[in-house]
């Protein structure tokens, strides 16, 4: 058995970074910054009012001082002319800064009669100019990769990219292998159970930007594995789950072993998730065999498949960020596998539930972190400091 770090790195080993794609930035959201775009203009594009007011000349703001207002700069339609001494122009919030004029006195700070206005008492003392550039500055450069969110995809827009590179999206095909599996919805047999973590990981790798599809359930024969395999040809990484372990029944890793997978490792010193395989497929795709039990799918995936994606992207290759957090309560000594037990992280404690069989997707669904306990971790007391990967 190999740890969980030597794992990771055989993992990466096998998974290449994807090439890029070009997307119109409405669909760009989510998806992975492939290659440096740079802003085609300044932002503010001409030095810019903050507020709606009056443009003047800073030095000639006192109180009770008097302009005439000699126009008006609206946003989308500037003023032409130049202030002089003793003149404003009217100015709303967007609007070009006249030249001339380098102080904006709001509006609130001002009696207006007529052309003529008159400055009050206790004046706002800020300036409320934007000058050119002070957002960004023609050339300048948002770095690659980053994973796009929302205030990026507002900044791009703002930088004029209509069209963004993108790494092409992770195509995984999800494969639940056992004759006690049916679809949900479907009717089982009395010796059957629904596939649900097949769907858990559909779920999760949609949600990192895969385009990951279901196969149809493969029987527990050579035949039916094969078949499934023959559907995998155009995707990037195949998921197998169950069919791992050491049973009569488990034939998934000579199957694709058959079929020219070159094997890469099998099994883990990790709790849940012994029987872990990986490999490159004769078509190129690169292969993760899950166990089959729903919380040992579960927690692969997000230890070892999430990080598989990410790299993939172009993100790196870095296993599942973890934090830390004190314990609620004292724990028993680890065993010889890295255990990854299900927890709840809540008020900046960890509670590591009683129940961990890899079974229990209730208890899987409860916890909202995975507490990491290394290889023989002795005994720990309440506030001890764990590591934990959120999920
Ligand atoms: N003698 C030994 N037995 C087992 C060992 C071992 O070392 N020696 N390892 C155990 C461990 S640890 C695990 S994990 C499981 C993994 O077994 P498989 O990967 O071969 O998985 P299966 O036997 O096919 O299924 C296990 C369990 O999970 C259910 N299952 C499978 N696929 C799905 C699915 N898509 N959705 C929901 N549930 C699924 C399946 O019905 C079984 O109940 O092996 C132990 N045994
Ligand atoms: O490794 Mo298994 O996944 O403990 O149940």
């Amino acid at each position: 058995m190999i740890t969980v770090p030597e794992a990771l790195a055989h993992l990466f080993a096998l998974a290449k970074p994807l090439e890029a794609e070009s997307v119109p930035l409405a669909q760009a959201n989510g998806r992975v910054l492939a290659a440096p775009v740079a802003a085609r203009r300044d932002q503010p594009p001409f030095s810019s009012s903050a507020m709606d007011g009056y443009a003047v000349k800073n030095a000639e703001v006192t109180e009770g001082a008097t302009f005439q207002v000699i126009g008006e700069s609206a946003a989308g339609h500037g003023f032409e002319g130049t202030v002089e001494t003793g003149q404003a122009v009217r100015i709303f919030t967007g609007a070009p800064v006249p030249e001339g004029a380098d102080r904006i006195v709001i509006q609130e700070d001002v009696t207006p009669d007529g052309d003529v206005i008159t400055l009050g008492e206790d004046l706002d003392q800020a300036k409320y100019v934007r000058a050119k550039g002070s957002d960004f500055k023609d050339g300048q450069t948002i770095d690659a990769p980053r994973l796009l969110r929302p205030t990026d995809i507002a900044l791009m827009a703002a930088i004029n990219i209509a069209e963004v590179p993108v790494t092409r999206r992770p195509r995984v095909a999800i494969m639940s292998t056992g004759d006690e599996l049916v679809m949900p919805g479907d009717n089982p047999g009395s010796d059957q159970i629904i596939a649900s973590n097949s769907f858990g990981l559909q779920a999760m790798l949609r949600d990192m930007g895969c385009e990951a599809r279901l196969l149809p359930i493969a029987r527990d024969t050579e035949a039916s594995l094969r078949a499934a395999f023959s559907h995998c040809d155009d995707v990037d990484l195949v998921i197998t789950i169950g069919g791992a372990s050491v049973g009569d029944h488990d034939l998934v890793g000579k199957v694709a072993g058959d079929l020219g997978m070159e094997r890469s490792f099998y099994k883990i010193a990790m709790r849940p998730g012994k029987p872990l395989m990986a490999g490159r497929l004769a078509s190129g795709a690169m292969m993760i065999g899950l166990p089959g039990n729903p919380v040992s799918a579960m927690v692969c995936g997000t230890v070892f498949a999430a990080p598989v994606i990410r790299a993939m992207l172009g993100l790196g290759a870095a296993a599942q960020p973890a934090l830390t957090a004190p314990l609620a309560h004292d724990i028993a000594a680890n065993g010889i596998r890295e255990h990854y037990m299900r927890a709840r992280i809540e008020n900046g404690e960890l509670t590591v539930f009683d129940r961990q069989d890899s079974a229990l997707l209730t208890v899987l669904s409860d916890a909202n972190a995975l507490a990491i306990r290394p290889v023989k971790d002795p005994a720990r007391k309440a506030g001890d400091i764990l590591h934990y990967i959120p999920i």
